[in-house]
């Protein structure tokens, strides 16, 4: 009887649950989308509740697509959006609050005092990360604060906290547990004695009841509740989804590289087994960790890019599709001028700052919907040379080309905008659900499934290849007009 791996991958936008057969070969998949719930301006939450049952339900839905059983499946592995960060009751099991997802900016003000107070060299020596709202630590503390009584309950042992992964993990078997990959997010993980970190919990004021268990990435964590598939299905990965897609774009020597282009764009560089000695403005982090070993990764993280074609869909109703971004801005030679900046939640690698906000610029009597467009699919393509000029900087490794996944590699118009833009060959796999992938094949290992990373290589195809059309003096130029534009909506929020 043919036997499966199950990814599970709870993402900004949707969850989504992929099926895998002995090959690394997709045999089907299924989707539901997730409430985005913005309650001020800067403010972005997911109901964890949500998170859960849609994660849950894709899993049925693929399974009973497929006519596979659980007992077919030899192994799940769960992989996720980063940082976002829920708190949940031990005794029921219930959320305190929504997740405060990733993109939220709400403690931006406490990250400035912790900057102000000298803390960036010592975040940055312990965890690799830059002091912003991205990730958990701070959100955390603002939970217990905010939420009534949360702070004396955490202290009396009846809290937990988890990022995604730890939250469905905890659903799916009850254990609280979490992975290096996903602990490097949370800024109270230290990248050199590899555990939580004493110092940082008490700067942030975090009792250490709140903590999963540190678990491998790879490896048989426990099995998913026998009342869940008609089977207890063994849990054998977990992984932060920006990891597992570098897993799964089979970048696993030093130097190479991809960047996923899904809700926001991340761009990671493969550093092996240290962290690298100096991020810059990047930052460092943990890729997998297998039988103990860190495989460690240097990335810049760039909080808008197919969210920008989202807010132009939803929040502009410029289309009714988001394909139809593409069509718009391919009826035009190019953006007649007009620069969009996605800063909509600020701006993150290499600029870290959380007050700028989206910016459109170089506006005509002349100018279209379709010069927007455009600009729009710019805007992300440029963020892109941003961050690899900056890992090329910080790790002294020119890139030669770029792998590509995530919902934004779908088009044709910007994997060419990108090539155009960074001057290097930009090449699209087979499958661009190179996170479900990924992590399907950290649980594959684990599980014993596949035998080692040389058949897990083997997964991995090229669809296409997109190489460079400019020259060089037009790509200098547009750069330039691209970074005036980013200067003019630095700090916007704050004027
Ligand atoms: N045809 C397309 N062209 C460009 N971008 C697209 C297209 N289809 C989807 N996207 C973008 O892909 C993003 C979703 O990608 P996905 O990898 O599923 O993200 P996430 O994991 O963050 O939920 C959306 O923000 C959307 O704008
Ligand atoms: O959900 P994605 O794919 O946009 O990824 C989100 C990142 O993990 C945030 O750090």
């Amino acid at each position: 009887m043919a036997s499966y791996i199950l990814a599970l991958d709870q993402g900004t936008t949707s969850s989504r649950a992929v099926l895998f057969d002995q090959h690394g070969a997709m045999v089907g998949s299924a989707q539901h989308p997730i409430r985005q719930i913005f309650p001020q301006s800067g403010w972005v939450e997911h109901d964890p509740r949500e998170l859960w049952q849609t994660q849950l339900s894709a899993a049925r839905e693929v399974l009973a697509q497929c006519r596979v059983s659980a007992s077919q499946v030899r192994a799940i592995g769960v992989t996720n959006q980063r940082e976002t960060t829920v708190l949940w009751d031990r005794a029921t099991g219930l959320p305190l609050m929504n997740a405060i997802v990733w993109q939220d900016r709400r403690t931006a003000d406490y990250c400035g005092q912790l900057r102000e107070l000298g803390y960036a060299n010592l975040i940055a020596e312990k965890t690799g990360l830059v002091i912003d709202a991205y990730f958990s630590a701070s959100k955390l503390r603002w939970m217990l604060d905010h939420v009534p009584g949360a702070r004396q309950r955490a202290s009396r042992g009846e809290l937990a906290f988890g990022t995604v992964d730890s939250w469905l993990l905890y659903k799916l078997t009850g254990a609280h547990v979490t992975d290096a990959s996903n602990a490097s997010r949370t800024m109270l993980y230290n990248l050199h004695t590899q555990q939580w970190d004493p110092d940082l919990l008490a700067l942030f004021d975090i009792p250490p009841s709140l903590l999963p268990a540190l678990v491998d990435s790879s490896g048989v964590i426990g099995h998913s509740h026998a009342e869940l598939f008609d089977a207890a299905i063994p849990i054998a990965a977990i992984a932060g989804d920006q990891q597992a897609a570098t897993f799964g774009q089979a970048c696993l020597q030093p130097g190479s590289s991809k960047n996923t282009i899904g809700t926001g764009s991340f761009l990671l560089m493969n550093t092996g087994s240290r962290p690298p000695a100096s991020p810059h403005a990047l930052l460092s982090t943990v890729g997998w960790c297998i039988e103990g070993h860190s495989t460690h990764l240097i990335e810049g993280s760039v909080f808008m890019a197919g969210a920008t074609l989202q807010w132009m869909q939803q929040g502009l109703g410029l289309v009714q599709e988001i394909g139809q971004i593409e069509q718009l801005a391919m009826s035009v030679d190019d953006a007649d001028g007009v620069v969009l900046v996605p800063a909509f939640s600020g701006l993150g690698a290499p600029h870290w700052d959380p007050y700028a906000r989206g910016t459109i610029l170089g506006l005509h009597r002349g100018t279209t919907r379709q010069h927007i467009a455009r600009a729009a699919l710019d805007g992300i393509a440029y963020q892109t040379v941003d961050v690899l000029r900056a890992i090329e900087a910080a790790s002294g490794i020119p890139l030669r080309e770029l792998r590509v996944d995530g919902g934004g590699a779908r088009s044709n118009l910007l994997m060419q905008l990108l090539a155009d833009a960074l001057g290097i060959p930009v090449l699209r796999p087979a499958n661009i659900e190179t996170t479900a992938l990924g992590i399907a094949q950290l649980a594959g290992l684990g599980a014993g499934f596949w035998s080692g990373l040389k058949e897990i290589e083997s997964h991995w195809q090229a669809d296409a290849c997109f190489t460079p059309a400019i020259s060089m003096d037009q790509r200098k130029r547009a750069l330039a007009q691209w970074q005036e534009a980013v200067r003019r909506c630095a700090n916007w929020a704050n004027h």
